[in-house]
């Protein structure tokens, strides 16, 4: 059943509250004080996407203007987010509707070739055409089998700090490594406000987030972690947990000198960690498996304008392929387009040529930050070689020297 009675309006400054409302019925939870500003300082009313039942609002899709780290390049991308139905409105068209209009309006603006979420549930966003571009590795761990490494001599310094008043510093690390990152988003001042906002109210009976810096001999800081820990005892005495919510090392020596100190904190006896599926961490500790890796879905892209987002990013090798697109929502992407390009840019345009590959949108959104293999696509039967080879020649060049990470829920 598809409601098309009830209008979409667009969000009104001051208007916060009632969406606080639907997304806490929506997501069976409450947004405290703290929370609940943490939120409003980043909501974006004129891109926020509102249906009103009467004066209930029932459903709601906004976005943030961030920009987007894709292979050799950064983009702007409209970051999906505050996708809510209320539980009796649910399953009458809502979200298509929503969805349908919040692409089309960033199509029609012209500025964001892509979208990106993270999805709640895997099986609400592919038949829009989003396609999981980037998943994670989640780290629930026992660190006192795990050993790393000893220190390399000129191994600098760590220090401790509340993170709020390392900001510039921080930003200063993540600008320099978000250019070679794909899936990474920008963070302006109000972004890394809300990052390191730290709602006392979301603790969850841990501790306050500290930040771990490392400074490199000449003392520039090159390195930090933010992370808190929740102490707990068992029989045997404390067995505390040790919460990584983000680690950012310029190189390995600032790399180990975090970790070695994370992974052996004095009262704790187990972490919690989020990071890519290429984690360096993987490679450094001297059990892998006692990390106990789990890969879970990340980011979500989808392709909004499929020839300035196949111009807009590079790749790994020369590449000169005809891909023939099937959108259903967006019927300007169907057809078939040339690529050419290489490492230091490319071009993509409409092409009556014979076609190499097909696939549909979603399966590009999924290729788009060189996370998945085309071949790999092609063997789920979501992506159709035409032309025999052209699978293997294509796919090292949508291929990247870094997978794909996510940095952050938004
Ligand atoms: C980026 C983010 O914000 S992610 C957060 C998403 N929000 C949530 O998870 C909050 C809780 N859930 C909800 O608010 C709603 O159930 C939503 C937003 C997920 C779906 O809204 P609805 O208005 O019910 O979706 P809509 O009616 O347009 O459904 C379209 C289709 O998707 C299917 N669908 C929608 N949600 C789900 C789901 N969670 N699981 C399975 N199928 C789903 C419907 O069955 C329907 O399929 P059909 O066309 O074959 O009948």
């Amino acid at each position: 059943m598809t409601d098309t009675a009830l209008p979409i309006t667009v969000g009104r400054a001051g208007g916060f509250d009632e969406l606080a409302r639907l997304f806490e019925i929506a997501f069976h939870t409450t947004l405290p004080a703290e929370t609940r500003e943490a939120e409003r300082s980043i909501w974006e009313p004129q891109r926020s996407l509102l249906v009103f039942d009467g004066a209930d609002l029932v459903a709601s899709a906004g976005a943030y203007t961030r920009e987007l780290t894709v292979p050799g390049a950064v983009v702007p991308a409209a970051h999906v987010t505050m996708v809510a139905v209320l539980p009796t409105h649910r399953r009458r068209g809502l979200l298509t509707r929503l969805m349908r209009r919040q692409l089309r309006e960033v199509r029609d603006a012209g500025r964001e070739p892509v979208a990106v979420l993270w999805a709640s549930e895997g099986r609400i966003y592919p038949r829009f055409g989003y396609g999981l571009a980037a998943q994670q590795l989640a780290v629930e761990c026992t660190t006192t089998e795990l050993r790393l490494p000893a220190p390399t001599a000129a191994e600098g310094r760590l220090r401790l700090d509340r993170p709020a008043a390392r900001q510039a510093e921080l930003a200063r690390v993540y600008d320099r490594q978000r250019a070679d990152r794909p899936g990474w988003s920008d963070r302006d001042d109000r972004w890394w406000r809300y990052v390191l906002g730290d709602p006392a109210d979301q603790r969850d009976g841990a501790t306050e987030r500290r930040v771990l810096l490392h400074e490199a001999p000449d003392g520039e800081v090159d390195g930090y972690a933010l992370w808190r820990s929740r102490l707990s005892q068992d029989a045997a005495g404390a067995c505390g947990v040790t919460i990584v919510d983000e680690v950012v090392a310029e190189n390995a020596t600032a790399r180990l000198a975090l970790w070695r100190l994370l992974l052996s904190l004095d009262l704790t006896r187990r972490l919690s960690y989020r990071g890519p599926v290429d984690d360096p961490l993987l490679r450094l500790v001297n059990e892998p498996r006692r990390l106990e890796p789990r890969v879970s879905d990340a980011l979500w892209v989808r392709v909004v304008d499929v020839p300035a987002a196949l111009a807009a990013r590079r790749y790994a090798a020369a590449v000169d392929v005809v891909v023939e697109v099937t959108d259903e929502l967006l019927p300007e992407n169907t057809g078939r387009w040339r690529l050419t390009g290489g490492p230091d840019g490319a071009r993509c345009v409409p092409t009556d040529a014979p076609a190499d590959l097909a696939c549909d949108v979603r399966a590009l959104g999924e290729l788009y930050l060189g996370g998945v293999g085309i071949t790999t696509l092609a063997d789920a039967g979501r992506v159709a070689e035409l032309r025999p080879g052209a699978l293997a020649a294509a796919d090292p060049a949508f291929s990247w020297h870094r997978a794909p990470a996510g940095m952050g829920v938004f």
